[in-house]
């Protein structure tokens, strides 16, 4: 069958299109034909992928582990994050990552800045880089930049003399592919490239075990012979571990719509929640009872439905507003503002946390020390994008408030980075970032949860970081000012335990404490 194929679509000294998408499939399953039809020895199929960031290098790392015969290499413009995968301490926290980096990198894993060099060889190749929300121009606050994509095609198209896949990673509008083919068919040299859409569903703290066992792997092409064709070549990478029915092969366009609407539909259920869980407070509900009762409906399902100060991460935010511009752009007013909505249910999310706060240590904070309990946007990830950390410390840090501020995973240089930078300017590659931002002096940062709350008036729990469930809370309580309160905007301490102890407590969405019921009403 093979030897077949090979003999139809090898024209002599070249391939036509369709003639390199199956050398590339053979080489792919690893049966190599040589043009009289015997089988060569094995030539390894590259793949390249631009962007050695939170998506590029856990996503690269397990094809490699997976496809032994496939050679990856991860290349990125910045050099100390190349250097950093090269070395014993990777950029990114993530559970189970070194082990597969360690397991690959030397034998079938490479990270290079030599970019132009592995683009050119590579067979495939992945574009994951920054797709920022834009901060000037056309569409500014909710347009996605395309400046480190367009600068990635403009590469690929200089640089390529041979035939390729090139594949969307990144989360990009839709209609991208079509901007990129123009880019690349423009210089192609007569080179055939065909573009794939292959979002990425993977969330932080969770990426290995997602990338091993994915709910579905997305594969939108060209509805052509050819985009076909090389559909099924990247299918057959996944097919190393993924089974074939959680592949799912779409149009270009259904693949990159599907992953802003995967992200909007998850974000809208936070949104969802944490609106309940205001009105749980003012009617005496409890939001995780609430939820439990919504999410037993097997038309609901459980997941996704913990009330929280407000959801962070670097994609559902900017993704968001990506669509609604999509949507204004194609003269959809009511759809935008529908989906306008969760992030505005966001924004009040976080300062409702932060006027809650204020409100109940007597409508002031200033001068006082509240201590802040985790930074980053999640458990088990370093990642600060988009936290609402931020706010809620900048809504402190505007009522005067002194914050010392405990996470486990995140650097003191981040976290002044991160309270210092201006919105959107985080989502750019970190070397192209102001050098060096001005240090927020009312902020300070320490490295254990029991310095942070020493002597201070309030403790505000921001990220669920496990260890914050068995502080000790009646040492923490013994040393801190009196009245002392801790607002749980993560609701994953014993509220009733804390109360025991002497604490005033506010949990998300639960019944209020006698203290802030008489508290001014917050918005
Ligand atoms: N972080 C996540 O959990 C997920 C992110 N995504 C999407 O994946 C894309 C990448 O996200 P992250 O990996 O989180 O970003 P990141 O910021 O961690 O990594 C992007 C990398 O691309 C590099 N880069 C920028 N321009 C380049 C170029 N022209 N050539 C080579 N490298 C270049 C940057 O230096 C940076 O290291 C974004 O579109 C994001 O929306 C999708 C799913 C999950
Ligand atoms: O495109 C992306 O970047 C990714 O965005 C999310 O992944 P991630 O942001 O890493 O993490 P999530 O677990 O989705 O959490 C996002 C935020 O929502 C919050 N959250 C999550 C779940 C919940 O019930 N309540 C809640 O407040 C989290 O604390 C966090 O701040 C999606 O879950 C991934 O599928 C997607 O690939």
């Amino acid at each position: 069958m093979k030897k077949r194929r090979m003999a139809v679509y090898y024209t002599g000294s070249g391939f036509n299109e369709s003639g390199f998408f199956f050398l590339l499939r053979d080489r792919i399953l690893n049966n190599n034909f040589n043009n009289k039809g015997h089988i060569d020895q094995v030539k390894m199929v590259k793949i390249c992928c631009l962007g050695a960031g939170y998506v590029g290098g856990p996503t690269m790392a397990v094809i490699a582990l997976k496809c032994p015969s496939i050679e990856v290499v991860v290349v990125d413009i910045s050099q100390p994050r190349i250097a950093a995968w090269n070395s014993d301490t990777l950029p990114i926290y993530e559970p189970g990552l070194d082990e597969v980096v360690k397991e690959c990198r030397g034998r079938n894993l490479f990270f290079s800045t030599d970019l132009e060099k592995h683009v050119s060889e590579a067979d495939i190749i992945f574009v994951s880089v920054n797709t920022p929300t834009k901060t000037r121009g056309l569409g500014a606050g909710k347009a996605a930049d395309l400046t480190y994509w367009e600068s990635a095609a403009r590469m690929i198209a200089d640089v390529s003399k041979s035939d390729k896949i090139v594949v969307e990673k990144s989360t990009v509008p839709v209609k991208t592919a079509e901007a990129i083919e123009k880019i690349l068919m423009h210089n192609s040299k007569g080179i055939n490239f065909q573009i794939l859409s292959n979002p990425e569903f993977l969330a932080e703290g969770t990426a290995i075990k997602d990338l091993f066992n994915p709910d579905r792997v997305l594969i939108g092409g060209r509805e052509t012979p050819a985009g076909q064709k090389a559909i099924q070549a990247l299918s057959d990478v996944y097919a190393h571990w993924v089974p074939q029915d959680r592949i799912i092969a779409t149009n270009l366009w259904s693949a990159e719509l599907s992953k802003l609407a995967a992200n909007a539909f998850l974000a809208q259920r936070i949104s969802s929640v944490n609106a309940m869980s205001a009105l749980c407070e003012a009617t005496g509900a409890d939001v995780a009872e609430v939820a439990h009762a919504v999410g037993k409906d097997t038309r609901i399902g459980p997941k996704f439905l913990n009330a929280s100060v407000g959801f962070g991460g670097s994609c559902f935010q900017k993704d968001i507003l990506n669509l609604v511009y999509i949507c204004e752009c194609n003269g959809l007013p009511e759809v935008a503002n529908y989906w306008k909505q969760v992030i505005k249910i966001n924004d009040y999310q976080k300062n409702r946390f932060v006027n809650r706060v204020v409100s109940s240590m007597f409508n002031t904070v200033s001068g006082k020390k509240i201590a802040i309990l985790g930074f980053a946007f999640k458990k088990d990830t370093g990642d600060t994008r988009e936290t609402p950390a931020i706010d809620v410390c900048k809504g402190l840090l505007g009522d005067k408030a002194k914050i010392s501020i405990y996470d486990p995973q995140v650097t003191e240089d981040q976290i002044q980075r991160d309270l210092s930078l201006n919105k959107f300017e985080w989502d750019h590659p970190v070397h192209l970032q102001p050098m060096s931002p001005t240090t927020v002096k009312q902020a300070s940062v320490v490295w254990d949860a029991y310095s942070a709350t020493k002597d201070a008036h309030g403790i505000c729990i921001l990220t669920e970081w496990d260890e914050f469930r068995n502080l000790d809370f009646q040492k923490i309580f013994d040393n801190m000012q009196k009245p002392a309160f801790v607002f749980d905007g993560r609701n994953i301490v014993d509220a009733e335990k804390l109360r025991e102890i002497g604490f005033i407590v506010y949990s998300i969405g639960k019944p209020l404490d006698s203290w802030l019921k008489d508290m001014p009403a917050v918005a």
